[in-house]
């Protein structure tokens, strides 16, 4: 579902990593872990094609990302990826409801059953009128999750989702975000510096300057 071969990336002259290769499976969950400014959120930015990177190659579901330009990337985002990121970026004058059902509509093809639908399996049943501030961080990550796969995501990537949160509710959100990927049948790339959240994935890599390693 996603290969990522010789990947390097740099600053100016400063290396952030270089010949990073790795590739997931249909359905696989791999954690990425790594020291603090190592280019975890950089390389996960880069699967998204919403980074650029100096040499190697990012293809997701058989389609090589130089090949497209910015537009053919947010289409491929669009109908491809779900991102979920550490602080949830939900859209704060839209409810959840709103925010969920989001990238169905940019697709074209708004589904509120759909939606109502996603927003149960998260637990969120019910809360679909509440605007963001009128929800806990635990819940926000929910709408989050709930919006990376409404559209059926083949690749999921999700950047430190339960960074902001108490264990107790990390542990729930986790296990939203693997039912919800298990459930779309998407690979999932997780960032992340749980070693809780880690140590729930089929594969753990190491992300080092010099690429990465189990
Ligand atoms: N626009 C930029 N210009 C220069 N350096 C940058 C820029 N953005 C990020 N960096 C550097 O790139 C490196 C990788 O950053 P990144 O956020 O990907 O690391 P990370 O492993 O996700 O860190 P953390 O675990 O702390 O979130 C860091 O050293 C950072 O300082």
């Amino acid at each position: 579902m996603l290969e990522v071969q010789g990947l390097a990336k740099r600053y100016g002259e400063v290396d952030v990593f270089r010949d990073v290769t790795l590739d997931v499976a249909a359905r696989e969950f791999v954690a990425i872990v790594g020291e603090s400014g190592v280019g975890k959120s950089t390389l996960l930015n880069c699967m998204a094609g919403l980074d650029v990177w100096q040499a190697g190659r990012v293809v997701v579901d058989g389609v090589d990302l130089a090949t497209l330009g910015d537009e053919g990337r947010a289409l491929l985002r669009r109908e491809k990826l779900g991102f979920v990121f550490q602080a949830f970026h939900v859209l704060p004058h839209l409810d959840v409801a709103q925010n969920v059902g989001l990238p169905l509509l940019l697709l074209g093809r708004p589904n509120a059953k759909r939606v109502a639908q996603v927003l149960h399996a998260v637990g969120l049943e019910g809360l679909g009128h509440r605007l963001p501030q009128e929800l806990s961080g635990g819940q926000l990550q929910r709408v989050a999750i709930a919006r990376a796969v409404v559209h059926g995501p083949k690749l999921l990537l999700a950047d430190e989702p339960t960074g902001n949160l108490d264990p107790q509710t990390a542990a729930r959100v986790m296990e939203v975000l693997r039912a919800q990927a298990q459930e779309s049948g998407a690979a999932l790339v997780l960032v992340t510096h749980s070693a809780s959240a880690a140590a729930q994935a089929d594969r753990v890599l190491h992300l080092r300057s010099d690429g990465v390693g189990a």
